[in-house]
């Protein structure tokens, strides 16, 4: 598990998000976006929206299971993509790479983009916005809630 933590809030991912559109603007139009659920589908409609895009295609994979742990599989295929020819992949963020791994080998010619990457996941992606260290857990604002945190000197007293 990861020790350090960068909070995503949900301005910063809208911004970040828009950030990946303006650079995947450059080499589209696309045929159509591949949200890698579920990760993907909050970042997917944001690029959507600024593409104008508006046919979504979905892919899930499941990367931990209780009875046969670290194999992925396949819960969806992207069965509208094809090969992927034209086709757009979004993720929230790419991590060790296994699962962009197995997604490629489905859409081998698509564009995969990420907002966020870890160094170890980096190379199997195209295009990605923000890189943070591999020790560090991205906490996004769907798995987080704000709560009462001490103020600073009485959390360093004593
Ligand atoms: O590069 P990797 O090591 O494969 O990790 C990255 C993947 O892990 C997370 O999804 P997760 O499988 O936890 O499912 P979720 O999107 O449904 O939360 C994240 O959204 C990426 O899809
Ligand atoms: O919320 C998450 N943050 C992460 O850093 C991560 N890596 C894999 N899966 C992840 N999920
Ligand atoms: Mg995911």
């Amino acid at each position: 598990m990861a020790q350090k933590y960068y909070t995503v809030t949900w301005d910063q991912l809208h911004r970040d998000s828009k950030a990946l559109a303006w650079r995947l603007l450059e080499r589209g139009p696309y045929r159509g976006i591949v949200a890698i659920t579920r990760g993907g589908l909050i970042p997917a409609a944001i690029i959507a929206r600024e593409l104008d895009c508006r046919l979504i295609e979905s892919v899930s994979i499941v990367t931990y299971d209780e009875e046969k742990r670290g194999e992925p599989r396949v819960a969806k295929p992207p069965v509208a993509a094809g090969d992927g020819e034209g086709w757009l992949i979004l993720d929230d963020l790419v991590d060790t790479g296994t699962t962009a791994r197995v997604i490629r080998a489905l859409l081998p010619k698509a564009h995969f983009a990420t907002v966020y990457a870890k160094p170890a996941g980096k190379p199997t992606v195209d295009t990605f916005i923000t890189e943070v260290s591999q020790d560090t857990w991205i906490l996004f604002p769907w798995d987080t809630e704000p709560q009462f945190i001490a103020p600073i000197a009485k959390s360093v007293a004593q």
